[in-house]
């Protein structure tokens, strides 16, 4: 098996370690040059994932056609509102009966499309070549060799199971799952919940405020899965509130962060800056999400007050007066 992942940030570099470690013939393509020549002379990654040493036998190029050259699998690890251009870029370079593996976690702006939607668009590929990554991954937890789960999701089920078996290791466990949707939403909409428990930890609230936060925004991930088509079950699983809980938990998810430096009272242009370049996806997501979910008629309260925040329309404080003054219902 052979692959390539077009993507060296934090969670490209981890997952290239995770192939690599499961056997699989790795080549990783990066942007700038120096970044390449770290990971093929140092073995390393200091942007992004440092102190960390990568396996001897993952490559690294900045030619994406040679990163692709003979791949098995193609996955994509860039920020999800970069996909269709720099996809576009590509596509014509795609080996034809390639498995396509989105690691991303983001719904485009405008077209309220998911990452795999986008792949199967661009690149003219039917939705079963299309496999999807995504569970309680923070990545620099995985590329320490922390023992971690996840969903690989793929409408073909054999096809999920190859992906399965080039990424398992000692330390990474992948479970299949036919559910496309659900696990891309769960994946989606975790990092605009992680982002207002964020906001609540810098406001000072404590433990109730986040499990209510990560309760309710379940809910509303749930019920607006079950508007696409996704089983509900899949919400119960690594994908929904395996990755909500670690998400909204963890000072290492840079979303939670982003949305902690706002509660304590920072601009949007600071916790931007703070982010020195990395992806904070639900910034922008959350919008689209509003948007998907207007479109379907599901009520999404959580997501719209994030959205103004982040649109700069509200604040933190009264995001939380407008949730908690809403009419009160049966759960
Ligand atoms: N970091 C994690 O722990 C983690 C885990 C699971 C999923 N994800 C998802 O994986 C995707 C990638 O996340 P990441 O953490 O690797 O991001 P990152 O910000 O660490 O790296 C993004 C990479 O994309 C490249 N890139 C290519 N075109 C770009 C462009 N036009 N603008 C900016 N960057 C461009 C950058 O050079 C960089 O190598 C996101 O959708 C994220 O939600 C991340
Ligand atoms: O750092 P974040 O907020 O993008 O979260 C990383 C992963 O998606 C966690 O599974």
């Amino acid at each position: 098996m052979r692959a390539a992942v077009l993507g060296a940030g934090n969670w490209g570099t981890a997952f290239a370690k995770v192939l690599t470690d499961a056997g699989t013939e790795t080549v990783l393509w990066a942007r700038r040059p120096e970044l390449a020549e770290a990971v093929n002379q140092r073995h390393c990654n200091p942007d992004y994932l440092e102190g960390i040493e990568l396996p001897g036998a993952l490559r690294a190029t900045t030619d994406p056609t040679e990163a692709m050259s003979g791949a098995d699998l193609v996955v994509f690890a860039i920020p999800s509102q970069t996909l269709r251009e720099n996809l576009g870029g590509w596509a014509g370079q795609l080996p034809p009966q390639a498995s396509l593996v989105s690691l991303m976690k983001g719904i485009e702006l405008g077209t309220v499309m998911r990452m795999s939607e986008v792949i199967s668009q661009v690149a003219k590929a039917l939705p079963e070549r299309v496999a999807v990554v995504s569970g309680p991954n923070l990545a620099r937890e995985i590329a320490m060799q922390q023992p971690t789960a996840t969903t690989v999701a793929c409408t073909d089920l054999a096809r999920a199971e190859s992906v399965q078996q080039a990424c398992s290791t000692g330390y990474f466990r992948p479970y299949t799952n036919t559910d496309v949707i659900g696990t891309e939403l769960g994946g989606a909409v975790k990092n605009v919940i992680a982002l207002a428990c964020g906001m609540a930890v810098g406001m000072g609230f404590g433990d109730n405020t986040v499990a209510s936060l990560i309760t309710r925004g379940l809910a509303e991930t749930a019920r607006l899965g079950s508007a696409l088509g996704a089983d509900p079950l899949t919400f119960a699983g690594l994908a929904g509130l395996g990755d909500l809980v670690a998400t909204c938990a963890s000072p290492l998810s840079r979303n939670r962060t982003f949305g902690h430096r706002l509660g304590r009272g920072e601009t949007l242009e600071q916790a931007q800056q703070a982010t020195h370049g990395q992806i904070a996806e639900g910034v922008k997501s959350c919008r689209s999400i509003l948007d998907l979910a207007d479109r379907h008629g599901v009520d999404v309260p959580i997501v719209r007050e994030v959205s103004a925040v982040c649109a700069g329309e509200s604040d933190p404080r009264t995001a939380v007066r407008a949730l908690m003054s809403r009419s009160i219902k049966s759960e």
